[in-house]
């Protein structure tokens, strides 16, 4: 979700653009342009490090200005699961659809303050079993090796994790499965120039080796190793026109040095054959005390996705894997309604000891709805 400041800037561009005046609280909002926001508050929220729940609350456009202009309307059906669904199927979909709204308000699970421990149904969990991880990627990935010339089949299909590392760990798992020969891709890193000049700046903290290290989130990896026929995820907006957008999903057709081509699975313009060249990417993680780009192709594989990357997204087979729970407001709602319908989504759940369970945690800042 966008932070509530992007809107109040938009705002005030509009009043300069279109109204007279100096006095900026003489100017109606917009500068009088009708605006519609679409959005759903039980979803993530701004991400913001290090803050409060409190802090996220506030930025979100509930608590602008802005807000107490706006009228709310509400959308009721759940179109991507009447999508998915056949006409024998309505009680189950009616149900599947009020139990994620549940989830989504923290209706589920008794009273709490915001977390609580949820439990899953047992038709929605991997059984306990010898390799539990293994029957998830087969449920999402069923037959790979068969399917893996076939475009359609990997279009609508994902492991979801909560974070990074996971995804990682599933991401060269599966790589390593699928036919054909790696290429491994280094990235280009260096420290801004303009951290250096004029100032003491020790260079020993950030040796090639150490930003190498680093692995950032919305940052492709130093070292990508890839395969033809792979599933990637673009991590910058190249060409919106042409559906190549933070996010969309593409399919590797050739590995060249210094571009790659690949077919687009997802979105506006599926089938778009394109090329994809190396980017200098610099990232605004405020944990990082200086600034570096790191020089490489803007994708990473996505066999399995974070879930904060998944917004967006409706797929026809989810399996979200849990071995830790999730961490933030929305982020068990967005993971849950990925799915176009109820017999597309398994969740695998770990406990502490990394034995399966039925129960995980749900966040929800009910204070966030406190203003619809
Ligand atoms: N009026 C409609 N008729 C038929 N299908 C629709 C309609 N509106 C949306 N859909 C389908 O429902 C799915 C979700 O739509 P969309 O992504 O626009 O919703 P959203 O509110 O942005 O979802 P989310 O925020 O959960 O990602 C899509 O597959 C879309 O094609």
């Amino acid at each position: 979700m966008i932070h509530k400041h992007a809107f109040e800037a938009l705002d005030k561009s509009f009043k300069d653009v279109l109204c007279t005046g100096n006095n900026i609280g003489d100017k109606p909002l917009f500068g009088g342009k009708v605006v519609v926001f679409g959005g759903d508050f039980r979803q993530i929220l701004p991400v913001l490090q290090g803050a409060s729940n409190q802090d996220v609350v506030s930025s979100c456009l509930t608590s602008s200005y802005i807000w107490r202009e706006c009228k709310v309307l509400k959308l009721t059906k759940n179109m991507r699961l009447l999508q998915g669904n056949d006409q024998s199927d309505v009680q189950e979909t009616s149900d599947f659809a009020r139990w994620l709204l549940d989830i989504g308000e923290g209706k589920v699970g008794g009273e709490n303050d915001g977390e609580s421990d949820v439990n899953i149904p047992a038709d929605l969990l991997i059984d306990d079993s010898s390799d539990p991880l293994s029957d998830l990627i087969e449920f999402v990935y069923p037959s790979l090796l068969d399917n893996f010339g076939d475009r359609d089949f990997w279009s609508e299909r994902a492991v979801l994790a909560p974070t990074n590392e996971v995804v990682d760990d599933i991401n060269n798992r599966l790589l390593s499965l699928v036919p054909g020969e790696e290429h491994e891709y280094l990235s280009s890193d260096s420290v801004c120039q303009d951290e250096i000049v004029g100032d003491n700046f020790d260079r020993n903290l950030c040796s090639p080796d150490v930003l190498n290290s680093l692995h950032i989130s919305g940052i492709p990896n130093h070292r990508l190793v890839l395969k033809v026929g792979v599933p990637v995820m673009l991590l910058r907006n190249i060409d919106q026109r042409n559906g190549l957008c933070n996010g969309t999903r593409l399919q590797i057709v050739s590995l060249g040095r210094h571009v790659i081509e690949v077919v687009i699975i997802s979105g506006n313009n599926i089938g778009f054959r394109t090329f994809i060249p190396r980017l200098s990417l610099i990232p605004t993680d405020k944990r990082i005390a200086f600034r570096f780009q790191r020089r490489q192709f803007p994708i990473s594989v996505c066999f399995a996705m974070t879930i904060n990357k998944s917004q967006g997204q409706s797929l026809s087979r989810v399996g979200l894997y849990l071995k830790s729970p999730v961490f933030s407001h929305g982020q068990l709602y967005v993971a849950l309604s990925r799915v176009k319908s109820k017999k597309g989504l398994k969740i695998l759940i770990l406990d502490e000891d990394g034995r399966t369970t039925n129960v995980t945690r749900n966040i929800v800042f009910k204070s966030i709805f406190s203003n619809l």
